[in-house]
């Protein structure tokens, strides 16, 4: 390909490129390597993908989602520069959010059941790609034993990803009738975070990048980056468009859909029982609300208040304690009959668990 501003020749390795030319050579690698040019991605986009490679993709990309604020996270542990952190813990903050149910990992967790898992199946990563694991893990790897310059440059991709996400909300929206404004509100924030983030990663490597050597090194990051998303792409085509090959242990169509997970309740298999030891989900917590002072139940976007019998009954939920454990205990505190107490227990667990917020 002929680009105006080519990565400079290895003979010209040498040569210390002015900021301009520099920011153009990066440029130059996103024109040539961004994975808005992966044939996985143009056969999304244009609408070419049955529902089960697009729920392939949704499920592979929570993996690289979940995984960004740990990225963050070590590129924030080099930094010794108080200034420098303050501006890096937003993109943590940008993907966890502020109290549960906030955050673009939440969001991505939305797409995921948009297109129909169910949220347990996509937070256990079981169905994910080694290979996807193994390129999302690399750049972690990457950002923790590369210099601070390399780390940053490394995340310089994002200078490409506004484009590619218009293209692919217009285009998805457009091609797959499952596919609903509400399912991609995921990008509507990405396409002003990702700016922010892209110039300010950008400034600190045209200010850092002082020698050819270090222009070198933070050209081989984002190289290196445009083959993490790249390699992630392969991965999915390999298994879910040709030859299609699945590996083993990996995602097959029909598992972890909603579908099934209620198929297997009716099944019988959600009802708590006095022998079964109950847990909150992951994600769903007992708080004390100041403000109202009462305790709740906080799940992702949802949240229950308690009467005083639950109150009791849920403090005692540990993971480890079965429900006649549960009945024993607050028989004696209570000084009642524990088969009374178990059986209204029961009736509580149950509704609790219908409501999601409670599982065994
Ligand atoms: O949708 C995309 O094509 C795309 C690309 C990229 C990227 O270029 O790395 C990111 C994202 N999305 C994204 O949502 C995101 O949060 C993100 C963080 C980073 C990073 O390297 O720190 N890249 C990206």
């Amino acid at each position: 390909m002929t680009a105006a501003f080519p990565t400079p020749a290895a003979d010209e390795t040498q040569r210390l490129l002015s900021p301009e030319e520099l920011e153009a050579a990066l440029r130059d690698i996103g024109a040539r390597r961004y994975h808005n040019l992966h044939p996985f991605h143009r056969l999304l986009h244009d609408g070419k993908l049955n529902k089960d490679q697009v729920r392939a993709w949704a499920l592979n990309r929570y993996y690289y989602q979940a995984m960004i604020p740990v990225k963050d996270a070590a590129v924030l542990a080099r930094m010794t520069d108080a200034s420098l952190r303050r501006v890096w813990r937003q993109r943590i903050v940008d993907h966890d959010g502020d109290h549960p149910g906030d955050g673009g990992i939440e969001r991505w967790l939305k797409l995921a059941e948009g297109v129909g898992f169910g949220r347990e199946y996509v937070l256990s990563t079981k169905g994910i790609l080694s290979a996807t694991r193994f390129s999302v893990d690399a750049y972690v790897h990457f950002v923790s034993e590369r210099s601070l310059l390399e780390a940053i440059a490394s995340s310089l991709t994002e200078m490409f990803s506004p484009t590619i996400i218009s293209e692919r909300v217009a285009g998805m929206l457009k091609n797959y009738d499952f596919i609903t404004k509400d399912t991609l509100a995921y990008f509507d924030k990405r396409l002003t975070q990702a700016p922010r983030d892209a110039d300010f990663a950008l400034d600190y490597v045209k200010q850092h990048a002082t020698t050819p050597a270090l222009q070198r090194q933070a050209m081989a990051a984002l190289t290196f980056k445009c083959n993490v998303l790249w390699t992630q792409l392969d991965a999915l085509y390999f298994a879910y468009v040709a030859p299609g090959m699945v590996p083993p242990d990996a995602w097959r169509p029909g598992e972890g859909l909603v579908a099934e997970l209620a198929v297997t309740r009716a099944a019988g298999t959600g009802k708590v029982e006095a022998g079964d030891v109950p847990r909150l989900p992951r994600g769903v917590r007992l708080r004390f609300d100041e403000t109202r002072q009462k305790h709740v139940l906080l799940a992702p976007e949802r949240t229950f208040d308690l009467d005083d019998n639950a109150v009791a009954v849920l403090s005692l939920v540990d993971g480890s304690r079965t429900v006649t454990d549960i009945a024993v205990k607050l028989g004696e505190t209570y000084a009642a009959d524990p088969k009374l107490i178990e059986a209204d227990i029961l009736v509580m667990l149950n509704d609790l668990a219908t409501k999601r917020v409670l599982e065994r």
